[in-house]
């Protein structure tokens, strides 16, 4: 009985969540996995602000294919905003208070944002989410992210919160091992995606992008990622 309590618990949560709480466009949140919740549709009537905010970030700190270790360049271009942004050249991935193609710290993250995404982790159960870092990440027909884990980060008590805008794309969410089996479901236009606690480490990535036109994005699927990347410091 497990997950279907579990549902009806989360269920009925939610909805006296909804009661204090008219940001949200959907009455739902899925079950994916423990800790782990999907929104739909979350921020779909966001993005006459989210799009400019999100424009004027890019303008200070574009959007790069920033070179891997092993020295090919990702498919994804990726820009950051927050007190650190992730990165990654010859020598490994990591976080860096300043954009090494700019020479300047990140800009920050649009307030009306960091409303946003706090709203959201609440409601997936982690209240007080204050994220440092916003990955930004842009796909083009073909692009893709592989099976990963998000290790990076000091604080892995904090959950990660993602938002999806423009063309779907088939997110893999595995266990917390490489050959775990992988539950694949869209992301969508607005959709949120909470997920930490037991499900913080577990591996995950994004399937080839296939060619599409959005109405409002394109043929792009943009990613917002937010983390809290350093220890209790870093605000
Ligand atoms: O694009 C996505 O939905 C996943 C991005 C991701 O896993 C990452 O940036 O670490
Ligand atoms: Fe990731």
């Amino acid at each position: 009985m497990g997950k279907f309590f579990d549902f009806f618990i989360h269920r009925y949560g939610f909805f006296a969540h909804m009661i204090n709480n008219d940001l949200f466009t959907t009455p739902d949140r899925l079950f994916i996995e423990q800790d782990s919740w999907l929104f739909k549709g979350y921020a779909a009537q966001s993005t006459a602000w989210i799009l400019p905010a999100l424009r004027e970030v890019l303008r200070y700190s574009p959007l790069r294919q920033m070179q891997v270790p092993g020295g090919h360049r990702m498919s994804v271009r990726t820009s950051s905003c927050g007190s650190l942004g992730w990165i990654s050249d010859l020598s490994g991935y990591r976080y860096s208070e300043i954009d090494p193609m700019t020479g300047r710290p990140w800009p920050e993250i649009p307030a009306a944002l960091l409303d946003l995404v706090s709203t959201g982790a609440a409601a997936a159960d982690y209240p007080g989410f204050i994220p440092d870092s916003c990955l930004i990440n842009c796909y083009r027909p073909g692009a893709k992210m592989g099976l990963h884990q998000d290790k990076d980060e000091q604080d892995r008590s904090a959950p990660i919160v993602s938002l999806s805008f423009g063309l779907p794309v088939t997110f893999m969410f595995g266990g917390l091992n490489r050959r775990d089996p992988v539950k694949r479901f869209p992301l969508e236009h607005g959709d949120m995606l909470v997920w930490g606690g037991a499900s913080r480490m577990v591996y995950h990535g994004v399937a080839p992008l296939a060619q599409g036109e959005h109405p409002e994005i394109g043929a792009l699927r943009l990613n917002l990622t937010f983390r809290r990347a350093g220890g209790e410091a870093q605000h």
